[in-house]
């Protein structure tokens, strides 16, 4: 599991080793620095010769970076460092100068010369102790930078220093001008922005430098991997017969989208329940014809999915059993059409309720909700977003897209990345949302017993969001059925992680 941390907790973190006088700048500069070697020489380079850029700002970041340009210089490197800031480090300026980097003019076309010259970048401009967007003069020296990395016939490496400048290190928002990365070697544990959408596309390779600090807390924002999805498993045994396994009850798909219901039963069986009913009487032989396992009609069921399919017009028939679910303690997935319920009737569900709105959905239901947020407001801060939607309804929201980000009311907030945007295709949700049943059911009778969800809900999520992206991994265009079919080999590839 990737563990992210936000600022203050780093600092936290820090303390106990400052004040012992452990040298976790050394360390983080020695980091970056081998960091640099490392991409010159993939790259075919020898240190000896190549031409590196520090960008050097006023904090201690901007030193990280002076220490990093210091050894590269010593190693024969030709550096060049961009003051960007009056109040630079200066003790670890006067040691890059010592070791033979040399100061750039801080006009404007001194800076693009020089970056010109370089084929390595080290930002270390802005870390932790920023908040976006940036202020001036940073503000026009990123964008600049930005401009002429893009621009480049010979894209520059560009290492950042603990983050990439301009992100929102603490919440994954980009807002104003960032620095994009090809690796960010970053300190002591990921942060938030490192892990979760949209900062975490600027950030390249993330590397984390292990510069003793320590951490205990719950972190906040994590990534399953695929050893993580294997402990929520629940693998059969002997004593196990169908109704131990799970059932998996779906209402979803209609004569409007019928191959929704087909998609989410596929989804559901791929888990491996122990039974999958269909609540769709219009759509049921439909269904049957490909998949005759499935049961139909309403019964006993220990998780619930609802709306995938069905016109928010519709939503009446999905509210008894809504309500059971509700009442015998159930989870329940409501998906599409079902969103609509929450807008106005179900609006204090328990966190073993699942939402699984995209963008423009979730957008839909904040505003329903009072809250004026927009698809562009919801992309551009997704973590807020989720946490928003969890706090205001009491469920867990799974806010789909390339990287799915969930979050309940408490516990950490979950960012699982696309192994593959040719994911992005119509029914794909479907697929999530029989899956995410399944895997439901499956704990279903705990999570009643417990009668809320303390967090497990959102992991459940979160595993359904790997073996999801995981099913849709492919170098070339998919169906949503193909989804489907990718299920179980992603399961047992989990198991074998
Ligand atoms: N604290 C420590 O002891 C350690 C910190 N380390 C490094 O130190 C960094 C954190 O250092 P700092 O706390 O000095 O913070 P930063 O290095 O992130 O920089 C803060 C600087 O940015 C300016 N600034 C703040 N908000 C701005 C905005 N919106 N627009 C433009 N400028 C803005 C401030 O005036 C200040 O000069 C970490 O990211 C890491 O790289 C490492 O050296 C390891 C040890
Ligand atoms: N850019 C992207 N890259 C990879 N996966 C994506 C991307 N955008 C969306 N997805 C995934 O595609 C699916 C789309 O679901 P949804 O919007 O509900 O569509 P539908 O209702 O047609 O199934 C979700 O699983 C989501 O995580
Ligand atoms: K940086």
């Amino acid at each position: 599991m990737l563990r992210a941390y936000r600022s203050s907790e780093v600092r936290e973190a820090e303390k106990p080793l400052l004040e012992q006088g452990v040298p976790l700048m050394e360390r983080a500069s020695f980091a970056v620095a081998t960091a640099a070697v490392r991409e010159l020489r993939s790259r075919g380079h020898l240190v000896t010769g190549s031409q590196v850029l520090v960008l050097a700002g006023g904090g201690n970041n901007g030193a990280d970076a002076l220490y990093a340009g210091a050894y590269l210089a010593a190693r024969g490197a030709s550096v060049e460092i961009v003051r960007a800031s009056d109040s630079v480090h200066a003790e670890a300026l006067a040691t890059a100068k010592e070791s033979g980097c040399a100061l750039v003019d801080s006009g404007k076309d001194g800076i693009l010369k020089a970056a010109r010259r370089a084929g390595l970048w080290i930002d270390g401009l802005a870390g932790i102790g920023v908040r976006p967007p940036l202020t001036e003069p940073l503000s026009s020296l990123v964008t600049l930078l930005e401009e002429e990395r893009i621009a480049a016939p010979d894209e520059p490496i560009v290492i950042a220093v603990d983050c990439p400048t301009g992100i929102g290190v603490d919440d994954g928002a980009l807002v104003g001008p960032v620095l994009t990365a090809t690796v960010t070697v970053t300190m002591g544990a990921p942060k938030p922005g490192l892990i979760a959408p949209p900062a975490s596309r600027v950030c390249g390779r993330v590397e984390v430098a292990d510069i003793g600090l320590w951490f205990t807390g719950e972190p906040a924002v994590a990534t399953l991997s695929g050893s993580d999805v294997a402990d929520l498993l629940r693998v059969p045994g002997p004593t196990d017969h169908k109704y131990t396994r799970g059932v998996v009850l779906l209402g979803t798909g209609s004569d409007s989208f019928p191959g929704a219901a087909v998609l989410t039963v596929g989804g559901a069986l791929g888990a491996g329940p122990g039974m999958v009913r269909l609540d769709s009487p219009e759509v049921a032989g439909l269904v049957l014809r490909r998949y005759p396992e499935v049961v139909t009609g309403l019964g006993r069921a220990q998780a619930v999915v609802l709306g995938s399919g069905v016109p928010a017009t519709e939503t009446e028939r999905l509210k008894a059993p809504l309500d059971r679910a509700l009442e015998e303690k159930y989870p329940v997935v409501l998906d599409a059409g079902a969103l609509e319920l929450v807008k106005t009737e179900y609006t204090d569900l328990p966190s073993t309720v699942v939402l699984t709105p995209h963008a423009g959905e979730l957008a839909e239901l904040l505003s329903a909700r009072g809250e004026g947020i927009t698809r562009q407001d919801v992309e551009a801060a997704p973590i807020r977003a989720v946490r928003l939607a969890a706090t205001i309804t009491g469920a867990t929201i799974v806010l789909k897209g390339a990287s799915d980000v969930i979050a309940g009311p408490d516990g950490p907030v979950y960012s699982q990345p696309a192994r593959s945007h040719w994911r992005a295709v119509a029914g794909a949700g479907d697929v999530y949302a029989g899956l995410l049943g399944a895997l439901l059911a499956s704990a279903g009778e705990d999570l009643a017993r417990s009668g809320r969800g303390y967090g497990k809900p959102a992991l459940i999520a979160a595993a359904a969001s790997w073996i999801h992206a995981e099913a849709a991994h492919s170098d070339g265009p998919i169906r949503a059925m193909d989804i489907v079919d990718g299920i179980p080999a992603a399961i047992a590839s989990a198991l074998h992680d």
